[in-house]
């Protein structure tokens, strides 16, 4: 890695980057199923003990009603995963204890808290909000309600609803028994009384560290908390939880009880961690246009710092005769829908985006995640955004699919930067250089063509 250290550029020029408003704008809701995917043999890792998809229970003996249960079937869900195995008995037992768990991304999550939702609410009260569960942004708060309505297809008089801008109208407000929102919408309804929150009995939070972080979403989260019943049933989930954030967690959801992990056992196995020695700053886009001019690749996710990267990439591939969209927060509520929904179902395969949607969406066909800058965070942007790198790549390599990241690497900055992420996962990253094409295609290709996780490929070590 000596050249790298050597081939020291000036720091990035200090552009702030746009904060994201990921709750803007409008309308349609509901999730496009992927038309295609890739393959996986989920079964085999559901039998390795070692992996977090592993469980030794069927869904049959978690005890859920039979509509959940079909709903689940409907889904092809055979068991559970361990989070979901370990989890669930605890949160929907009474009387209701609160929850911070913690798993890998792509380990299920998302049906957990969704099954708890389920279970709690009497549906002879369909229109009376009884769960309220708040995402970071609309595309997530989307996705988790149309988890919601597959999962409880069979469950009769369900009405989930979703609170993000444009999909409450002013005359009738929330009607519905689960409702899954944006925490500044959410709080709009509740102040304007749009919103009876008065038999509210669970709250969720998902990407919770992310939520409840004093630098972001935190302010908003606890004042929306303040305004429901005293004894609501806490739920909080991530993938990660930093120890600062993780305190205030413990504050938020009092006497809860807890799935924590390892910062070493958080990284995904079915994920090959590379990057890419970019020889300058200048010559990061033409090495990704080779790249993708190189490979056939399913569906892949470039993030970038700022939206207007994202911008410039996209112009700048359609030029070079690619077929890309671009979706980060400037864009309008029912144009964002509207471009996840075309990846989604592989009309486009190819997604620029910004942090805006390093969290939570699932697309089970991406195959390959390109950090185009490192994820940084702190005062000027200074410090490694540890958590972000993970759920960044965590787009890809769902529940025991296999997947490729390659973050670029261009300076001593950059560099340092991902030795640290690198460091703190204990994760070895392979190498891939621009010099040797031959080499690069084969090793991404040798991943992705792959049909199953495989835990030992890690060669050319970086950081460690
Ligand atoms: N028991 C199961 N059997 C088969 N597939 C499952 C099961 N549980 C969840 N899945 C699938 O696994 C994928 C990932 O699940 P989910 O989105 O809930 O992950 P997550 O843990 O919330 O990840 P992230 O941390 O990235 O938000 C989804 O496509 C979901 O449908």
């Amino acid at each position: 890695m000596a050249d790298l250290a050597s081939r020291i550029s000036k720091p990035d020029e200090a552009v702030a980057p746009q904060v994201e408003d990921p709750t803007e704008g409008s309308n349609s809701v509901g999730i496009v199923e992927n038309a295609y995917d890739v393959e996986v043999k989920l079964a085999d890792l559901q039998n390795d003990a070692d992996s977090p998809l592993f469980s030794v229970q069927s869904f049959e003996e978690l005890g859920l009603p039979k509509a959940i249960n079909d709903g689940l079937l409907a889904m092809n869900f055979k068991k559970p995963s361990k989070i979901q195995e370990r989890a669930l008995p605890l949160m929907i037992s009474d009387p209701p204890t609160n929850m911070i768990a913690q798993s890998q991304s792509g380990t299920g999550k998302t049906a957990a808290f969704v099954l708890t939702c389920l279970a709690r609410v009497d549906l002879t009260k369909p229109q009376q909000p009884q769960a309220l569960l708040l995402a970071p942004s609309r595309e997530l708060a989307r996705q988790i309600q149309g988890v919601i309505q597959t999962i409880g297809q069979f469950c009769e008089n369900l009405i989930v609803q979703a609170a993000i801008p444009g999909e409450v109208s002013r005359e009738t407000g929330v009607r519905a028994s689960i409702v899954v929102g944006t925490p500044g919408t959410v709080m709009d309804l509740i102040r304007r009384r749009q919103f009876d929150v008065s038999q509210l009995k669970l709250l969720v939070i998902d990407e919770a560290d992310n939520m409840l972080d004093q630098q972001g979403l935190g302010e908003q989260c606890v004042r929306v908390k303040g305004l429901l019943p005293k004894t609501i049933q806490i739920l909080l989930f991530s993938a990660t939880f930093p120890d600062n954030v993780h305190r205030f967690a413990q504050k938020f959801a009092p006497n809860a009880n807890e799935i924590k992990l390892r910062h070493t056992e958080l990284t995904v196995k079915g994920i090959s961690q590379m990057y890419m020695d970019c020889p300058d700053e200048s010559k990061k886009y033409d090495v990704l246009c080779k790249l993708y001019g190189l490979m056939t690749i399913g569906s892949s996710v470039i993030f970038v710092r700022t939206r207007e990267s994202a911008n410039e990439i996209q112009r700048r591939m359609e030029a070079d005769g690619h077929k890309v969209s671009a979706l980060h927060g400037a864009f309008e509520g029912q144009n964002r829908d509207a471009l996840l929904d075309d990846f989604r179902s592989g009309r486009s395969k190819v997604l620029i985006t910004t942090n805006v949607l390093a969290r939570g969406i699932d697309v089970s066909s991406v195959s390959m995640v390109i950090n185009y800058d490192i994820p940084m965070k702190g005062p000027g942007a200074g410090v490694p955004d540890y958590e972000t790198y993970l759920h960044r790549i965590g787009r890809t390599g769902r529940f025991g699919r296999v997947g490729v990241s390659i973050s670029f690497v261009y300076d001593r900055r950059s560099y340092d930067a991902l030795s640290d992420i690198a460091n703190h996962y204990g994760i070895d990253l392979v190498q891939l250089s621009p010099d040797d094409w031959d080499l690069t295609e084969k090793k991404v290709q040798d991943v992705i063509k792959s049909s199953r996780a495989r835990p030992d490929y890690a060669p050319n070590a970086l950081g460690n």
